[in-house]
């Protein structure tokens, strides 16, 4: 899709159903490079980041299957090969061909990693962590080279609070020989989600989801079946959508518990969000206060529902305070938001929202996902026609958002 145009002012009214979550995906995608036979993964979302895992692993030598939402993924033959450019810098999760190919072949030379630009996004815990496996890492080409004669289990302090290093540390341990410890580790759901694969591969996993992990583990891993957990950014990008459109959206197949951080926050503002099992109705008439959000790891506000949430706030009464405690620079899209008619000023990392504005059509870029999430938002709110480019970054991790939105009753094209 070269840009996409939202009609705002129409509020969403309906159900929408969250598909399986991008950032969990794109780590049980690479996981699968760990087993020596079938791997079978369900619930995949279709969105272009995964997209590129499948080709990844085929370039690994993988048979690759797809059948809807469900790849079917034998590993049983591949062959290593260095990754330096090219799909490893079409997003960030490539960094997970790391821990998955020194976890296979005790060797892997990968290209830093892509994704969304938000300021400095080091890998120096993941690099901490294979190196206190006993891997030698040298920079080369731009790129890493890691090399391993024996993984054998540590004990690893994190110094930073980081999803992508607990993972990649968990991926290399599950096939270490002894056992690792994870100290500070991330608590984030996706974090549990590939414990779970790697405990049905034949790894024993404990502490998934608190912030010690203790891997032991098995140099045979097999396949198994696995089926994704719901897309808690999705699912928290749609609640935002019906409130800031003052409609009545019911959202489905999701967690309530992964939302609480995001659920309060809008209670906090004053929309009403009923809780049922598997989905969260929300309800956005009325008018709504301003209120201070600070990003933090889970079970904090999620910094990826930062720049969507900014973009509801404009219509709040009063000045809210919206703090990035994850990122320094992840505020592109509010240049965007002031051209559409918002008043909002950044300083430092902290976003300074003038509410109670109305917000224009304007032509507007997504500099990267979720500015772009943000950006369908303020589209939605908007009066008359919006068009956004950068369409490319909202298909990394939103499945058919054009769809989803017209079910809702949106007017866009
Ligand atoms: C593919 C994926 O899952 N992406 C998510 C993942 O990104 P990602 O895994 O890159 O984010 P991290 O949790 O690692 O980063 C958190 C913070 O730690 C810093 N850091 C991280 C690693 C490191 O070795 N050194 C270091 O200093 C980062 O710069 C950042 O300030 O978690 C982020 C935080 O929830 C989300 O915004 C991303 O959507
Ligand atoms: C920052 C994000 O993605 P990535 O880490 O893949 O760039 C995101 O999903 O909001």
């Amino acid at each position: 899709m070269e840009k996409l145009m939202i009609k705002g002012g129409r509020p969403l009214h309906g159900e929408v159903n969250v598909s399986g979550a991008k950032n969990s995906a794109v780590a049980l995608l690479p996981a699968t490079l760990l087993g020596e036979s079938q791997t079978v993964i369900e619930n995949l979302p279709g969105i272009s980041d995964v997209g590129i895992y499948e080709e990844i692993l085929r370039d690994f030598g993988a048979k690759v299957n797809r059948d809807v939402d469900t790849l079917t993924i034998d590993t049983s033959q591949l062959s290593n090969r260095p990754m330096p450019n090219g799909k490893v810098k079409k997003l960030r999760a490539s960094y997970y061909l790391m821990g998955a190919l020194l976890g296979r072949f005790g060797e892997a030379s990968i290209g830093l990693p892509g994704g969304c630009n938000l300021g400095p996004r080091p890998i120096d815990q993941h690099i901490k962590g294979f190196e206190a496996l006993g891997t030698k890492v040298t920079h080369r080409h731009g790129g890493i080279h890691l090399h391993a004669k024996r993984l054998k289990g540590a004990r690893i302090y994190l110094d930073v609070v980081s999803v992508g290093a607990t993972i990649n540390i968990m991926l290399a341990a599950s096939r270490a020989e002894g056992r690792t410890i994870i100290e500070n580790a991330a608590k984030e759901p996706e974090i549990i989600d590939v414990a779970t694969l790697l405990t049905a591969m034949g790894a024993q996993i404990h502490g998934a989801g608190t912030d010690v992990i203790r891997i032991r583990g098995n140099p045979q891993l097999m396949g198994c079946r696995h089926s994704i957990i719901p897309d808690r950014i999705e699912a928290g990008t749609y609640m935002i959508a019906a409130a800031a459109t003052g409609g009545e959206v019911t959202v489905t197949n999701l967690i309530p518990k992964h939302m609480e951080p995001v659920t309060a926050k809008l209670r906090e503002m004053g929309v009403t969000v009923d809780e049922s099992d598997e989905a969260l109705r929300v309800r956005g008439i009325g008018e709504y206060q301003g209120i201070d959000v600070k990003t933090l790891p889970y079970p904090g506000f999620p910094t990826d529902l930062q720049q969507p949430l900014t973009a509801l706030l404009t219509r709040a009464k009063g000045t809210s305070l919206v703090t990035d405690n994850i990122y320094s620079s992840r505020f592109k899209h509010v240049d965007e938001l002031c051209q559409m008619g918002a008043q909002i000023r950044v300083e430092g990392r902290t976003a300074i929202v003038e509410g109670g504005t109305s917000l224009h059509g304007s032509k507007v870029r997504a500099t990267d996902l979720r500015a772009g999430a943000a950006l369908v938002v303020a589209g939605l709110m908007a009066q008359d026609v919006t068009e956004i480019t950068g369409v490319e970054h909202i298909e990394r991790g939103y499945e058919n958002l054009e769809e989803k939105l017209k079910l809702l009753g949106a007017e866009l094209w």
